[in-house]
């Protein structure tokens, strides 16, 4: 069974950077399903290539089926992990179906980790992020904006329903925010 924690927030609020230093500090393995969809449309020969670019590009969600099965496949090739950070994922109601369909029984997800931070200051940082992302621009910022107000901020809010949120602003520097996300863990850990 394999313990997960969800990454959740607005493009920009810092989800990887947060995510690699847990990764580096509390033993939990990384996994962002925005970095395996980009690895996917990079690998020769995939199918999926062109959908996901569509999609990325689009600021649109990729379908289910195609993003577990590169989150389950990082899972079971990565050991016995202590657990997964499961990164921007999921991301709407499909995703969060798709997960239940084919993760229940295999996945034991602990709580969430929600990176709340206001958009101008999300979209500024992702501008600025200088990674060659091909949706790291106004258009396509816009679009992921709006989709994570309308299809992503549900997904939290049912977690929340179900007292799994943890909420860490995210405006701070990464050092205030990290304090918090430690003590997060500490807390988890506990129960
Ligand atoms: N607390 C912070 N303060 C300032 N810049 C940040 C902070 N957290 C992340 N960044 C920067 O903002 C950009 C987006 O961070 P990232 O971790 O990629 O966010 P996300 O994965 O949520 O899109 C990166 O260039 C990162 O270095
Ligand atoms: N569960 C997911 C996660 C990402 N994607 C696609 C659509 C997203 O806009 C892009 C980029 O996701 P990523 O998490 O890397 O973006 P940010 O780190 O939040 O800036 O990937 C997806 O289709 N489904
Ligand atoms: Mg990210």
């Amino acid at each position: 069974m394999h313990n997960v924690v969800f990454v959740l927030g607005p493009p920009g609020s810092g989800k990887g950077t947060i995510c690699a230093k847990i990764q580096e500090n509390l033993g939990y393995v990384h996994l962002s399903a925005g970095d395996l969809l980009r690895a996917e449309r990079q690998r020769e020969g995939s199918e999926f290539g062109a959908l996901i670019e569509q999609h990325i590009r689009n600021g649109s969600i990729v379908p289910v089926e195609i993003t577990c099965a590169l989150l389950e496949n990082a899972m079971n090739n990565s050991g016995d992990a202590k657990g997964f950070l499961v990164d921007g994922f999921p991301r709407n109601e499909d995703n969060l179906q798709g997960w239940n369909k084919q993760m229940t029984g295999k996945a034991l997800v602990q709580f969430v980790l929600f990176l709340s931070c206001p958009v101008p200051i999300c979209i500024q940082r992702c501008l600025n992020r200088g990674q060659g992302r091909t949706d790291d621009n106004e258009e396509s910022l816009k679009k992921r904006v709006e989709t994570y107000n309308r299809q992503t901020f549900p997904i939290i809010e049912h977690f929340e329903k179900n007292g799994l949120v943890r909420e860490v602003k995210s405006e701070r520097s990464v050092e205030e925010i990290y304090a918090d996300v430690v003590e997060v863990f500490n807390q988890a850990a506990k129960v």
